[in-house]
C-alpha cells in the first residue's frame, strides 16, 4: 500500500490537514507537516478513528439538506439577486439583477449532487418565499428537508435558529459544501461555472473546503452567525459554507483590514454583486482566467476572489484543481491561495478604495495603490510605516536625515510633522521630542544620540569600551599626573606675558635650552615640597579656546589661572572668563598681575572678586590669590606653587599610564615640510611612537613625537602635550584621539566619524535645555543644576532679580546657579557661555537682537524675556519644581457650516459643508455648535475631501466633505469650528 500524505488523508476524511496533524499528534504519531507521509498502519488507525471533526462532518452529511437550506435562507438578508439556479448542479453564470425575487436563495449549487437527500435538496432549491419568516418556517421543521424555513430571518443569528429547532441540525452547513467544489470545479471545460464570486465553494474562487465548525470558531471572531447583513462583511464566508480562514478577506480574525461598517450591498464571500463595490483584493488578470466559460458575462464585473492577498491559508488543498484553485468556477484562485499582490478592501485613511467601480488600472497603478494601502495617510501624505524598528539619529539631525534613513521624501515628513503639531523645515534640526512624536506616529523607535553616546556606540562596534576600561581600573593602576592649566583674563591684563614668564620659570629650562616651540601647550617643572612637579599649560590664552574645547565636549583644563591686572581691576572679560571656569567646575587661582605698575591695587581686585564668589584665602575663602608681575618675573614660582596646592587640595589628578593612550588634540596645522602636525594632550595611557592613532576624523600612525623644546620623544604619559607627526589629515582642536588596535581600525573609526560629521555639519542641537524641559532633564540626570545668565537694563534690576532667584528654595536635589549677570543687551558671549554651560538666559527688559538671536536659535539656547521680575521668579520656581506648564490660548482657524449629511458605510457620517471663514485643515481640532450651543469639542477633522480628492485644507467659500472620525452626531446647519492651541509667549 502506497504511503499516504497527511493532506491526502485529511482530504479523504474531509478535515483540515491541520486538524489531522493535531489528531495524529494526539495519537502519538509524530508527523511534521501536511505533506509528510503516514505509514499504512497509522493510516488505517486514523481511518478507524478519525479526528473528531471528521466524525462530526460525517454526521453532518446526513443533515446536509437542512444545512443547505439554512444556507439557502441566508441570502434573504441581502436579497442577493444573483443566485444560481435551483438545482445548482449546473450553475451557470448568474443573471444579474433581481431575477429571483424570493428571499431564500436556493441551495448551494453543488449541494444536490452531494447531499444525502437530493430530493429534499431539490425541493429546497426552489425559491421559497415561505422561508422568509420564522413563522412561515415553523411548519416546515418536521423534516430535515424542510428545515430551511427555520433558518434565521435577517438579523437573526443562526444560533438562535438552531436553538429554536433543536432537533434540526445546526445550520452551519459544513460538510455538504465540501465536496461541492471538488466535484464542481473541474467541470471539464464545458459548462460555465457559477458566476465568479457567487459560489463560495468554487475552489476557483479561492475557497477551500470548509473547516469543521469547531475549528472555525477557534479562529476567533468567526461566529457561525447568519443572516445579519450588517455583519456580512465580516462573516460573509461563514455563511456560504464556512470557508477556511484566509478565504475571507473581511474576517477580522484573519488580519485583513475590514472594509468598515456594513457591506450590505456586497455579495459576501462570493464577491460583489454586479455593480457593487468590490470588496478588495486585486482584480483578476487574464493570467488567472481558467477558461472562457468561467469568464463573467459581459457587463459583469469580474469579482475578485474573496481571498485576496495574504491569506494565511491560501486556497489550500481546495479542489481538484490543486492548491488554491480549480478550473471551472469563475476566476481561479491564485496558486497557493493568493499571490503577493492585492489585498482586502480598506485602503488609506478616509478615502481610497471602496466606492464605485472604477476603470481598469494598470499594473503600476495597482502597485502604487497597494503601496499606498500599506502606508498610513497623515495629513494627506502617505509614509510607509515602520514596525517599531530602531532608527538612530544624531543629536541635531533634521527631517532630511531621518527621511534618508527610512527612504522617504523629506517633504512628506514635513507634512506629517505639521499634522502632529510641530512645524519644521526639512533641514532644520529637530529635538528629541519631535522625533519621538514622529517616530510614534510612523512606527519607528527613533533614538537621538548625543555625540558622546555616538562615540561610545562607534567604539563599541570596534570592540572598544572606554567606560568599561576606566571602570576596571583600580587604585593601583592609577598614578599621579600633572595638572593641566589654562590662563584666562581680560584683554591686555598680561596673559601672554605671564605664560612667557612661566615658561622661563621652568627649572629644566637651562638644561633643555628653553621652550622654543609654541606647540599649543607646554610643560614646566617646579620644585614643590621638595619634589619636582611638572605642570602642563595650555599655551593659548583666553577663554575662547577654552569654550571652544568645552563646546566639543573636551574637558582638558584642570585649573584656570585668572589674570587680573592690579591697576585695572575686574573687567568684563574677567567676569566672562570667571563664568566659563565656574561653569566648567574648574578651580580658579587668581594671578593679580602688574603689581609693579604704579597705582596697582591688588586688594581692590580681591574685594571685587568676592562679589563673584571668589573669596581670597586671607579673607576666609578658598581661592588662592597671588600677586605677580609677569614683566618682572615676580612671584611666578609662588603662582606655580598655588596651582599645585589648589590641584592637590581640590582635585584627584590620577590616570593610568599603562594602557593605550587617549586624549585631546589641542591644536593642529598642516606643515609644509612635515605634513599634518597635531599637538595632542595625553589624558590617559601612554602614547608611543608607532601607535595607530585616530584623532577626530584624522588617522595615521605616530611617526614621531616632539615636545615643546623640539626634542624627539618616544612616549608621552598622562598630561604630557606632544606634537604628533604621521596623521593623514589635520584634526580639529578639541577632537579626541585614541590609540586603535591597528591601522585598519583607526582608519575605519576615522571614516565613520567623518561620515557622521558630514551629516551633522549643518545641524546642531536645537534645544539644549529649556525651562519646560528642565524637569525631565533633572529627572533623567542630565543636569542637576539650573544655570542662569541674567541680563537686564539696569544693574539694580539685575541685582534684585539675582537676589530673588537665589532665595528660591528648591530643596537639595536641584541647584540654581547664576553663572553670569550683566547690564545691556544679550551678547554673543552670553549666548556662547550659555551654550557651553547648558544655561538659560533671562533677559529683563533687554533682548538678543539680530545675529545674536539667530545664534541663540541655532545653538538651541533658550532666552526668556521678562518685563516683570516676579514673573521671572515664578517661572524659575515653577520650573525647578517641575510645575512650569506652557500657557496656551485657543485660536480659531476656520468655521464650516454643515449643509448636508452623507452617510457612508465606510467612514460613518460625512458632513458636506461650506467653509464660512478661515480654512478647515485636516487634523485640526474641531468643535460642533448647534444653534450656538456647543455640542462637543476636542474632535479632530479626520478626513477632508473636495469632491473625490483627499485634501489637507479647504479655504473659505469652498465646499468640502468633513469626516469627524467616530463622531457622527452631526446635523445640517451645525457649525464646525476648527481651532488650535497656541502657546502664549510669556511677557
Ligand atoms: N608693567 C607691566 N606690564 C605688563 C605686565 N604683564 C604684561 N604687561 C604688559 O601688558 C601688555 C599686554 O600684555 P599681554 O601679555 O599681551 O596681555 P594679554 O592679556 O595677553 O593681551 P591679549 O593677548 O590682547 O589678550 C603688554 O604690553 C605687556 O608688556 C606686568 O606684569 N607689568
Amino acid at each position: 500500500m502506497a504511503k499516504v500524505r497527511v493532506y491526502e488523508l485529511a482530504k479523504e476524511l474531509g478535515v483540515e490537514s491541520k486538524a489531522l496533524l493535531a489528531h495524529l499528534k494526539e495519537q502519538g504519531e509524530f508527523v511534521r507537516s501536511a505533506s509528510s507521509t503516514i505509514e499504512p498502519p497509522v493510516v488505517r488507525k486514523i481511518r478507524e478513528n478519525p479526528p473528531a471533526a471528521a466524525k462530526k462532518a460525517d454526521t453532518a452529511k446526513s443533515t446536509a439538506p437542512a444545512k443547505a437550506t439554512a444556507k439557502s435562507a441566508e441570502p434573504q438578508a441581502g436579497s442577493t439577486p444573483t443566485a444560481p439556479k435551483p438545482g445548482g448542479a449546473k450553475p451557470g453564470p448568474a443573471t444579474p439583477g433581481p431575477a429571483v425575487p424570493g428571499p431564500a436563495k436556493p441551495a448551494d449549487p453543488v449541494a444536490p449532487s452531494q447531499q444525502a437527500a437530493p430530493a429534499a435538496s431539490a425541493a429546497e432549491a426552489k425559491p421559497a418565499p415561505a422561508a422568509s419568516t420564522p413563522a412561515d418556517a415553523a411548519p416546515a421543521q418536521s423534516t430535515p428537508a424542510e428545515a430551511a424555513p427555520a433558518a434565521p430571518k435577517p438579523g437573526e443569528r443562526s444560533g438562535e435558529a438552531a436553538a429554536a429547532t433543536p432537533s434540526a441540525p445546526r445550520p452551519t452547513a459544513e460538510k455538504p459544501a465540501a465536496p461541492g467544489p471538488r466535484k464542481e470545479a473541474p467541470r471539464p471545460g464545458g459548462k460555465p461555472g457559477p458566476r465568479p464570486g457567487n459560489n463560495p465553494f468554487a475552489s476557483s474562487q479561492g475557497m477551500g473546503r470548509e473547516r469543521p465548525r469547531a475549528e472555525r470558531t477557534d479562529r476567533g471572531g468567526e461566529r457561525p452567525d447568519r443572516g445579519d447583513r450588517g455583519d456580512r462583511g465580516e462573516r460573509g464566508g461563514d455563511r456560504a459554507g464556512s470557508p477556511r480562514p484566509g478565504n475571507n478577506p473581511f474576517a477580522s480574525s484573519q488580519g485583513m483590514p475590514r472594509p468598515g461598517g456594513s457591506r450590505g450591498n456586497q455579495a459576501g464571500p462570493g464577491g460583489p454583486r454586479p455593480g457593487a463595490p468590490r470588496p478588495g483584493g486585486p482584480r483578476p488578470n487574464p493570467g488567472m482566467m481558467p477558461d472562457r466559460a468561467a469568464v463573467p458575462r459581459p457587463g459583469e464585473r469580474p469579482a475578485r476572489g474573496p481571498g485576496g492577498r495574504g491569506r494565511p491559508g491560501g486556497g489550500g488543498p481546495g479542489g481538484p484543481g490543486g492548491p488554491g484553485g480549480a478550473p471551472g468556477g469563475g476566476f481561479r484562485g491564485r496558486p497557493g491561495g493568493g499571490g503577493p499582490r492585492g489585498r482586502g478592501g480598506t485602503q488609506g485613511a478616509f478615502g481610497r478604495g471602496g466606492g464605485k467601480v472604477r476603470g481598469r488600472k494598470s499594473k503600476r497603478a495597482k502597485r502604487a495603490e497597494f503601496e499606498q494601502m500599506q502606508a498610513p495617510s497623515i495629513g494627506g501624505v502617505s509614509v510607509p510605516r515602520g514596525n517599531g524598528q530602531s532608527i538612530t539619529v544624531r543629536r541635531g539631525a533634521s527631517l532630511s536625515d531621518f527621511a534618508d534613513k527610512i527612504n522617504v521624501d523629506p517633504a512628506a515628513l514635513v507634512t506629517v510633522l505639521f499634522h502632529l503639531g510641530e512645524m519644521a523645515t526639512a533641514t532644520q534640526s529637530l529635538d528629541e521630542d519631535a522625533f519621538g512624536v514622529l517616530g510614534a506616529e510612523l512606527g519607528y523607535d527613533i533614538r537621538v544620540v548625543s555625540p558622546e553616546e555616538e562615540e561610545r556606540e562607534l567604539f563599541s562596534s570596534f570592540n572598544i569600551d572606554l567606560d568599561a576600561e576606566t571602570e576596571a581600573e583600580t587604585d593601583e593602576d592609577l598614578e599621579a599626573r600633572p595638572p593641566v592649566v589654562t590662563v584666562m583674563g581680560h584683554v591686555d591684563h598680561g596673559k601672554t606675558r605671564l605664560l612667557d614668564a612661566i615658561r622661563k620659570a621652568d627649572v629644566g629650562e637651562s638644561e633643555t635650552g628653553g621652550i622654543t616651540q609654541h606647540i599649543g601647550a607646554y610643560q614646566v617643572h617646579t620644585h614643590h615640597e621638595g619634589a619636582d612637579r611638572p605642570i602642563t599649560f595650555i599655551d593659548t590664552p583666553g577663554h575662547e579656546a577654552f569654550t571652544a574645547m568645552r563646546a566639543r565636549g573636551a574637558k582638558v583644563t584642570d585649573i584656570a589661572i585668572l589674570v587680573v591686572a592690579a591697576n585695572d581691576g575686574v573687567m568684563p572679560q574677567t567676569i566672562e572668563a570667571l563664568n566659563h571656569a565656574q561653569a566648567a567646575d574648574v578651580p580658579i587661582v587668581v594671578a593679580v598681575n602688574k603689581i609693579d605698575v604704579d597705582g596697582a591695587n591688588p586688594q581692590k581686585v580681591r574685594q571685587q572678586l568676592t562679589e563673584y564668589n571668589l573669596i581670597a584665602e586671607e579673607y576666609g575663602g578658598e581661592t588662592m590669590f597671588v600677586d605677580v608681575s609677569a614683566k618682572n618675573d615676580q612671584n611666578i614660582d609662588t603662582l606655580l606653587e598655588a596651582v599645585l596646592l589648589t590641584a592637590d587640595a581640590a582635585l584627584d589628578l590620577r590616570a593610568n599610564p599603562n594602557k593605550d593612550a587617549r586624549g585631546v588634540a589641542i591644536e593642529a596645522n598642516l606643515d609644509r615640510g612635515r605634513g599634518p602636525v597635531a599637538t595632542v594632550l595625553v589624558q590617559q595611557g601612554t602614547l608611543t611612537v608607532g601607535d595607530a592613532i585616530v584623532a577626530g576624523s584624522a588617522h595615521g600612525r605616530v611617526r614621531a613625537m616632539l615636545d615643546e623644546h623640539g626634542n624627539n620623544v618616544q612616549e608621552a604619559t598622562p598630561s604630557r602635550p606632544v606634537q604628533v607627526l604621521g596623521l593623514a589629515s589635520v584634526p580639529r582642536a578639541g577632537d579626541t584621539f585614541l590609540v586603535a588596535p591597528d591601522d585598519r581600525t583607526a582608519r575605519q573609526i576615522a571614516e565613520k566619524r567623518e561620515g557622521a560629521d558630514r551629516q551633522a555639519s549643518l545641524a546642531k542641537a536645537r534645544k539644549r535645555i529649556s525651562l519646560e524641559s528642565l524637569n525631565e532633564a533633572l529627572a533623567a540626570g542630565k543636569v542637576d543644576t539650573l544655570n542662569l545668565i541674567l541680563k537686564g537694563d539696569v544693574s539694580g534690576s539685575v541685582e534684585a532679580l539675582e537676589d530673588a532667584l537665589l532665595q528660591i528654595d528648591v530643596g537639595e536635589e536641584v541647584g540654581l546657579r547664576i553663572i553670569d549677570r550683566g547690564v545691556g543687551a544679550i551678547t554673543l558671549n552670553n549666548i556662547n557661555l550659555a551654550a557651553a554651560s547648558d544655561a538659560i538666559i533671562l533677559g529683563y527688559n533687554v533682548r538678543a537682537e539680530g545675529q545674536n538671536a539667530d545664534v541663540a536659535e541655532r545653538e538651541g539656547v533658550e532666552i526668556r524675556y521678562y518685563g516683570v521680575i516676579y514673573q521671572a521668579i515664578e517661572d524659575i520656581e515653577d520650573a525647578l519644581k517641575g510645575m512650569l506648564k506652557p500657557e496656551y490660548e485657543e485660536v480659531e482657524t476656520g468655521t464650516a457650516e454643515i449643509r448636508e449629511i452623507f452617510r457612508s458605510s465606510k467612514f460613518g457620517n460625512v458632513a458636506g459643508s461650506l467653509v464660512r471663514s478661515g480654512e478647515i485643515r485636516r487634523g485640526a481640532k474641531a468643535r460642533i455648535t448647534r444653534e450656538g450651543v456647543v455640542i462637543t469639542e476636542g474632535l479632530e477633522i479626520a478626513g477632508l475631501r473636495r469632491f473625490k480628492d483627499d485634501v489637507t485644507e479647504v479655504r473659505e467659500g469652498f465646499e468640502c466633505g468633513i469626516n469627524l472620525g467616530s463622531f457622527n452626531d452631526v446635523q445640517p446647519d451645525d457649525l464646525i469650528t476648527t481651532y488650535e492651541m497656541r502657546e502664549i509667549p510669556r511677557s
